[in-house]
Parts: C-alpha cells; sequence; structure tokens
C-alpha cells in the first residue's frame, strides 16, 4: 500500500504513472506525458473492464490512481476502491447520506472525488461532512461535520485538495441561500484549522477579518438575511510554487443582485478567485471576475496554473474559463487582469477593460425593466468539467457550451428556506409540442470540444457535439485529447487538429473526466459514466431506454470488452387528464417550475434516473398528496412540500403533469410517417430560430 508515500513532495514531482490528485499534479493541467497509447494506435484501444456502482445518476469524480488502485466516487458520497488491472472491488465506504439531504443540492447527488494523502482517502458527502477513511482499508478514521446544516442548507459536491497537512474543502448552497466559505482541516485529525467565508455576515455582528470589512462596502440592504452566496464549491487550488492557495467564488444569493443589494455594488467576493495563505487563510488578493453576478456566473470553473512569456518576460498566471464566457489570464503573483477575450457567445458584456479590470456591460443585461434573453446561460459557456493543457500543442481544451436563458425578474421576492431562492423564474416559455421542445432544446445550446490558445487569446479549433452537456478533458503525451460525451461516447480526438481517432459506446451520457495511468507498464485510461448534473437533470431530454448503472470504465490496446445495452423504459399507461382548466394548468406549471423542475425536469421530462413523473404506475397517482405534500417518500429523496404547497397547489402541479403524460401519450400513438414528417419540419424550424438568435 503505497498511498502512505502520497504527499505534498511526490504530488509536486511529475509522476506518470499515478494520477495523484483531482488535476493530476497541483497546476491541474490534467497533462499526462504517457504515449504507450497515441495517434498511431489509438483506433485499437478497448474497453479492458468495466465496474458497476451500486446508482444509476451523474458520475463526475475524477479517478485517484495510486501505484495499481483507483479510488473513486459515486452517486451519494460512495467511495470505491477498485483493482486498476481488472476493477475488482477492493473494498467500499457509504457514509449514509440522508437520502432527504438530496433536496439541498441543486443539481444531483454527485462527487467530484477524493483526495489521497499519506495512506488517507479524504471526501466530502452531500451532507457536508469530511471523511478520512484508511487507503488499505477502507475503515473511518475521522469524521468532521465542515458546516452548521441547520444555519444554511450546505452540500459537498466538490473534491477536497491536501497539501501541507491540510485538506481544503468548500461547500455549495447558493441556489438555496447560504453563506460561502472555505476551510481548512488537519488530515490527521479533521480539526478544523481556519474558515475563510467569501462574502460578509450583517455587519452588525463584527467582521470576522479585515478582508470581510473590506467585502461589506461592496454590499447594499440585508443581504445576510438570504446568506449572500458565494459558496467554493468545485475549484480550489494549491500553488507550490507560491505558497497560494485560489478558490473560485460561486455566484449571489439570490442570483438577481438587485434583491439581494437593491443600492447596488460590487458585492465582493462573489464571482472572484480569491488568493489566500493555505496555513492561516488570510487574504492575499482577489480578483472579481464578474462585479454585482446576476446570472449564476460563478467564477468556481477550473483554475489551471501555467507559466507563459507575456511581452518577452515569463509570468506565472492563471488560466480560467469561468461561466461567463470570457477566458482569463491572471497574474499569479498579484492577481491583476492581464486579458480577457470572449471563448464562447456572450452578449451580457462586449469586452473587458484592462485598464480597471472590469467588464463592459450590454444596457440590458441586467434585466432590470423586462426579461432578457442573455448569453451564457445560468449553466455557463464552461462548467465544472475540467479544461486541460498540452504542453505538445500550446492548447487548452475546453468543454464549451453556447447557451442562452431568459431571465426575468420576480416581481415580488418571498424567501423560503431550503427551496431554490433565485429572484427570477426558472420557467422558459412555453413549447407545447413534445418534439419541437426537444429539437429547441439540443439546437439552441450546444457543446463542443473547443482548443483555445491562451497567448492569442483564440480558438485554434472547435468540435461541435451533438449534445450541450459533455465531459472533462483529458491531453496525453501521445498526442490525444480524450473526452466522454453527453450523447454516451467516449472519444480520443487528435490534440493538434481535432481530427476524431477513436470512440467506445459508452451506453449513457458521460461527465466526468479521463484519467490515464500505468500498471506493469501498461498504459490504461479511465473514465466514470453515468449521466446527470444540473444539465442532465434539468434539460428534460427525452431517453426511451432506462439508465444502466452508472460505471467505471477502463480502457487499454487491444482491450475487447463490450457494455450490455440497456432495456427498455417501462411506461405505464397515464390516468385520464385531472383538469383542462387553463387557469389551472398555468398555475400548476408555474408551481412545478419554481418546486419540482429542477430534478424531475423540464415540462416533466426526466432523464430516467429520476422518476420520470409521466409514466408513474398509478399507485403513485393514487397517494399523489401523501408523497408530494407529507413525504412519505422522503426516505428515497422524494421529500415532502407540505410547508410551501397547499391541497390546491398539488392539485394544480398534478394536474399540469397528467397533461403531460397525456400529450406523450397521444404523440407516442401518433404514426410513425405523421411523426417523422412533424420532425423534419421543426427540424428546420428550430434551426431558423436559433439562426435568429
Ligand atoms: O451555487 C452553488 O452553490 C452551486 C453548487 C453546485 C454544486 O455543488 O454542484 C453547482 C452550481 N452552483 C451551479 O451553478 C452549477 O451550474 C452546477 C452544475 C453542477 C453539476 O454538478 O452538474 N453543480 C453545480
Ligand atoms: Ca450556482
Amino acid at each position: 500500500d503505497t498511498a502512505k508515500d502520497v504527499t505534498t513532495e511526490r504530488i509536486s514531482r511529475n509522476d506518470s504513472a499515478n494520477w495523484l490528485s483531482y488535476g493530476k499534479d497541483y497546476k491541474e493541467q490534467r497533462y499526462s506525458e504517457l504515449d504507450q497509447i497515441n495517434v498511431g494506435n489509438v483506433a485499437k484501444l478497448g474497453l479492458a473492464w468495466a465496474f458497476d456502482t451500486d446508482f444509476n445518476r451523474g458520475l463526475e469524480a475524477t479517478p485517484i490512481v495510486v501505484d495499481g488502485v483507483i479510488y473513486v466516487t459515486g452517486n451519494w458520497s460512495v467511495v470505491y476502491a477498485l483493482d486498476a488491472r481488472d476493477g475488482r472491488l477492493l473494498w467500499k465506504y457509504d457514509p449514509k447520506v440522508p437520502k432527504e439531504w438530496a433536496k439541498m443540492a441543486c443539481c444531483d447527488v454527485v462527487n467530484r472525488g477524493v483526495a489521497v494523502y499519506e495512506g488517507k482517502i479524504i471526501f466530502g458527502t452531500l451532507d457536508a461532512r469530511l471523511i478520512a477513511l484508511d487507503a488499505a482499508s477502507g475503515d473511518v478514521l475521522w469524521e468532521t461535520a465542515t458546516a452548521d446544516l441547520k444555519a444554511y442548507p450546505y452540500t459537498i459536491t466538490g473534491a477536497p485538495r491536501v497539501a501541507k497537512g491540510k485538506v481544503f474543502i468548500g461547500n455549495g448552497g447558493a441556489e438555496y441561500g447560504v453563506r460561502g466559505y472555505v476551510s481548512a482541516f488537519d488530515v490527521n485529525t479533521g480539526k478544523e484549522l481556519w474558515r475563510f467565508y467569501t462574502v460578509p455576515a450583517n455587519p452588525a455582528d463584527g467582521f470576522e477579518n479585515e478582508a470581510m470589512a473590506r467585502a461589506a462596502k461592496t454590499w447594499t440592504g440585508k443581504w445576510w438575511e438570504y446568506g449572500g452566496g458565494g459558496t467554493v464549491w468545485d475549484s480550489i487550488v494549491y500553488d507550490d510554487e507560491l505558497d497560494q492557495l485560489y478558490i473560485g467564488v460561486g455566484n449571489g444569493s439570490p442570483w438577481n443582485a438587485k434583491i439581494r443589494s437593491p443600492e447596488g455594488g460590487d458585492n465582493l467576493y462573489l464571482s472572484s478567485i480569491v488568493a489566500l495563505n493555505p496555513d492561516s487563510g488570510e487574504y492575499i488578493w482577489h480578483y472579481q471576475e464578474t462585479p454585482a453576478e446576476s446570472w449564476d456566473y460563478t467564477a468556481t470553473q477550473h483554475i489551471m496554473l501555467a507559466d507563459m512569456a507575456i511581452a518577452g518576460e515569463q509570468r506565472k498566471v492563471i488560466w480560467h474559463a469561468p461561466k461567463n464566457g470570457f477566458f482569463f489570464v491572471i497574474d499569479r503573483q498579484s492577481g491583476k487582469l492581464l486579458s480577457a477575450e470572449p471563448y464562447a457567445d456572450v452578449n451580457w458584456a462586449s469586452h473587458y477593460d484592462l485598464e480597471t479590470g472590469r467588464p463592459v456591460e450590454a444596457d440590458n443585461a441586467r434585466y432590470r425593466d423586462a426579461p432578457e434573453l442573455i448569453r451564457p446561460s445560468s449553466m455557463g459557456a464552461h462548467n465544472w468539467q475540467a479544461m486541460a493543457y498540452s504542453p505538445q500543442t500550446g492548447l487548452v481544451y475546453i468543454p464549451a457550451i453556447s447557451s442562452l436563458f431568459e431571465y426575468n425578474s420576480v416581481e415580488e421576492y418571498l424567501h423560503q428556506w431550503g427551496q431554490w431562492n433565485l429572484g427570477i423564474y426558472l420557467q422558459q416559455p412555453a413549447v407545447a409540442d413534445p418534439i419541437l421542445s426537444q429539437l429547441l432544446t439540443s439546437k439552441i445550446t450546444q457543446g463542443s470540444l473547443l482548443a483555445w490558445d491562451p497567448v492569442k487569446q483564440e480558438a485554434a479549433w472547435q468540435v461541435s457535439h451533438k449534445l450541450t452537456w459533455n465531459g472533462g478533458i483529458l491531453a496525453t503525451g501521445g498526442g490525444l485529447v480524450f473526452q466522454g460525451s453527453a450523447d454516451g461516447e467516449v472519444l480520443a480526438f487528435r490534440a493538434d487538429n481535432g481530427e476524431k481517432l477513436w470512440s467506445f459506446p459508452a451506453k449513457t451520457g458521460v461527465m466526468a473526466p479521463p484519467v490515464t495511468y500505468t500498471v506493469d507498464g501498461e498504459q490504461y485510461v479511465t473514465i466514470l459514466a453515468g449521466w446527470g448534473g444540473a444539465f442532465g437533470l434539468i434539460a428534460g431530454l427525452e431517453r426511451e431506454v432506462t439508465p444502466p448503472p452508472s460505471r467505471v470504465l477502463t480502457f487499454k490496446l487491444g482491450g475487447n470488452g463490450v457494455l450490455p445495452e440497456n432495456p427498455l423504459k417501462q411506461l405505464h399507461e397515464p390516468p385520464p387528464r385531472l383538469s383542462t382548466d387553463e387557469v389551472v394548468l398555468e398555475k400548476g406549471r408555474n408551481l412545478y417550475y419554481a418546486y419540482c423542475n429542477a430534478c424531475h425536469g423540464t415540462e416533466a421530462i426526466s432523464n430516467g434516473a429520476i422518476p420520470d413523473l409521466r409514466h408513474l404506475p398509478a399507485a403513485f397517482h393514487n397517494s399523489f398528496n401523501a408523497i408530494v405534500l407529507d413525504g412519505i417518500m422522503s426516505k428515497a429523496g422524494m421529500v415532502g412540500f407540505g410547508e410551501v404547497l397547499s391541497e390546491d397547489d398539488a392539485y394544480a402541479i398534478h394536474a399540469f403533469i397528467l397533461e403531460r403524460a397525456n400529450v406523450d401519450k397521444e404523440l407516442r400513438a401518433q404514426s410513425d410517417w405523421w411523426k417523422g414528417l412533424k420532425t423534419w419540419f421543426f427540424s428546420l424550424l428550430a434551426n431558423f430560430i436559433a439562426w435568429l438568435m
């Protein structure tokens, strides 16, 4: 068991045989020098083995690989240790996350992975605990609560990072209303060493530090009643050259800045990168990418460290492609903005002023007077899916998204603890026909693999994917770039020109980033396949099959494994419509979007892992209020909403669901040639609408 030897020094060393920390090394460039698998032979790559996890929801973890052992997290923060040669389960640890807490996770019961340090496997749980296991046995060494769940509904989905005997972890929850922070714990005992809040609390209670006092000057109103936001839910990076810790800070709670801070203000440190002293948690510098963030434009995305020549001078920089659509080059020493250029379709700002470091916003960006179509959407031009950098090509590979969203301010804000509290409507314009609705979703939002030149600040090449929400990236010394796709493939491309060289049918959407390593001198590629996450749940993409168990897939040259076909989804005949009253249906639709949509999907089309409400067995309809209001299924993750919904509300939601169910049933009864004709026509229409937008 050599996980014992994983230390700051070993992670700092470039160890190609292993994948020792989240982004491979402290720079988090996700580049492996391994070249046994290369452009010349990748066509012979095949499945060596597959391991079925216990659930079928979104997988997002980066596998950590130490001397032939893979440590991964699956759904519900369960940890698996596998033999890298054959996928044999060595041990498994289930932290028994209360299923009810799933409701407090905006974006699925996901986890992005473990950290390994001196023989310990350390990970966060959905209910915000931090746990250390013995790497050899999987036994618990210590466990600590990182948050007070009574104060705010916190969650952890991100992977901890470890350096200098300290574990760093943040949390999520800014869609509900929380106060964000990052903390450090002793790797041996789990004792909290320091905490850095990203937004100030009520000034009347005093400030924790000077950074909070300064931040409070940029807030107005009573933001603390809503938490303020600023969650550090993903990127936390230790810089072993400058001995600094960088955190990516998230969006405001609520999203709508005019509710959070009615008299204006930049709202520090929302949507910023903040540099901290890793030993004390003290503030060093910050750069705010989106002042007065109002669109869920988090700066939590992958912070990549690099060195680059600027005007003939070698600089230590951060490369960052956050949700807001600009690619940032930031000086690591000073926090100064060096350049920012759009890497995706952007209409909220025209450019950045390099003197002030501030964006020049479009007039309508803040949807003050009317709903506005804004690019990128809250999904971001890039989300948590990791980027990679290849020193062979000098390119940064971004799982990019082109998207837009109608931001529409609520007339009156009602804050409800533990519910989504955005201050805008999530609901998008209704498209009654399901075929047209699906086509619009897939045409208006578009995912791609974008190869970005960080020196020229322009695209070198770009490959479009069929769907929006694709996987994180790995670059290798074999001249390859690996990525999974939303439509269920694991792909390899030439790193220099994007030519597709290889693909494998994963039988489910793939979001997680691949890793590579060697065991006994043989190179493997491992990736997790399991569809879900924010877009996976919410998108409302119709799938005709049941999702397979979410899996760990491992490839090697000459591998010849195949995965079984997925069984067809079981479609239960819906009861007849409950109501055809437009007022009732409209009310049901509004309530559905406020309380149900984030998990059960747009227009009640779920991705399949979460029950598709249009195809429920009759028993569920008969017990609708007991489930939806009283929460009799809360142990299965479906909590009751009796505190915020009345019986009339539940009736309206039920009527809306049965409307959608019967529309689906009628569609299925139509003849194939008629559906084909409609699809052809609607696809022209959807292309035209996408072009107009
Ligand atoms: O503001 C937050 O606290 C927060 C947390 C998380 C999360 O923890 O997963 C996501 C987001 N925001 C978010 O905005 C987002 O787009 C997102 C996508 C995902 C995912 O796992 O697919 N998580 C999150
Ligand atoms: Ca968010």
